[in-house]
């Protein structure tokens, strides 16, 4: 049976992620994002389970450096969970005054931490359930923790479905060693990184490939490359699937540009959304006209 290791300890948001995307598989908790890719890559997990983004907070930097440095990994699922937060506090009825979770919970519960626990420190912890542990130890007086870590870790319930975002969700990755891709469903994520040249224009050409065969992207990031001040790589989320002569083409071109471009993913979009393509951008134009080319060199055609 495949070994999941996911980004822990139990009760957190991506154990929840993790149970939908290999339902029935032996799933391990590690303290970190890069210790649940670790393991993959040291081969005591088939398969890890990371939070990628968020719709309130952004990237997950952890995730995205990990996947762009070190040994390859591609992304073959992704599930995407609405995220209210419940709080659990140390003692009921006792004074709040330190508050502890995840950075990306704490982004998501401000205005209700001021509204609620006025004057209250908030405190990072490496997760959500981190933070329960946290409490229950008698570190901090309150977490912010998933809905389902009162499970795990029996603490009194201040709040239940706490979001300063209503709608809020994040999405969560399955990253494992390169391998056969899963099928394209016509609902596709593909996902690159690329360190584009320092030049004017280098991003903008990267993008005018996608753009030039009517592919919609879905996400972009930068994030630093570490030890090279003012060096950035690129993420790049778009629709479609690398099997797609569209985006084969496309993913080709980035490459001869950009030789540091490494594959990320291709896989179903947890939201099901079809892509938008553009006039003549249709996977039959891609072939139609290569087809024509290839009649042409034949002397076929003209
Ligand atoms: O800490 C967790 O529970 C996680 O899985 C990371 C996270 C944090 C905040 C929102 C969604 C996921």
């Amino acid at each position: 049976m495949p070994r999941i290791a996911y980004f822990g300890p139990q009760g957190t948001f991506t154990e929840q992620a993790a149970r939908r995307l290999a339902p029935g598989h032996e799933l391990t908790p590690a303290e970190t994002i890069s210790a649940a890719l670790a393991a993959v890559r040291k081969g005591e997990a088939d398969a890890a389970c990371v939070p990628v983004e968020n719709s309130v907070e952004g990237a997950v930097a952890a995730t995205l450096d990990g996947l762009a440095e070190e040994d390859p990994l591609v992304a073959v699922a992704e599930e995407l969970l609405p995220v209210h937060f419940t709080v659990l506090v140390r003692e009921e009825n006792a004074p709040v005054r330190t508050v502890a979770s995840h950075p990306h919970a704490l982004a998501q519960v401000r205005h209700w931490i001021e509204r609620n626990l006025p004057g209250a420190q908030t405190v990072a912890a490496s997760s959500t359930a981190a933070a329960a542990v946290a409490v229950q130890r008698g570190e901090y007086d309150a977490a912010v923790t998933a809905p389902v870590a009162v499970e795990h870790y029996p603490l009194p319930v201040l709040a239940t479905g706490v979001a300063d975002v209503p709608d809020a969700r994040t999405r969560f990755l399955l990253v494992q060693p390169p391998g056969p891709l899963p099928a394209p469903t016509g609902a596709d994520r593909t996902s690159i990184v690329a360190a584009a040249e320092n030049r004017t224009g280098a991003l903008a050409e990267l993008l005018t490939e996608l753009a030039f065969r009517g592919i919609n992207l879905t996400r972009l990031d930068a994030r630093p490359i570490k030890g090279n001040f003012g060096l950035y790589r690129f993420f790049i989320d778009f629709e479609g699937h690398l099997t797609e002569p569209r985006i084969g083409d496309a993913v080709a071109a980035l490459r001869r540009r950009c030789n540091n471009v490494r594959f990320l993913g291709s896989h179903p979009r947890a939201d099901g959304v079809a892509p938008t393509i553009a006039p003549s951008a249709a996977n039959e134009d891609f072939t139609g006209a290569a087809d024509w080319v290839a009649a042409v060199r034949r002397g076929e055609t003209a």
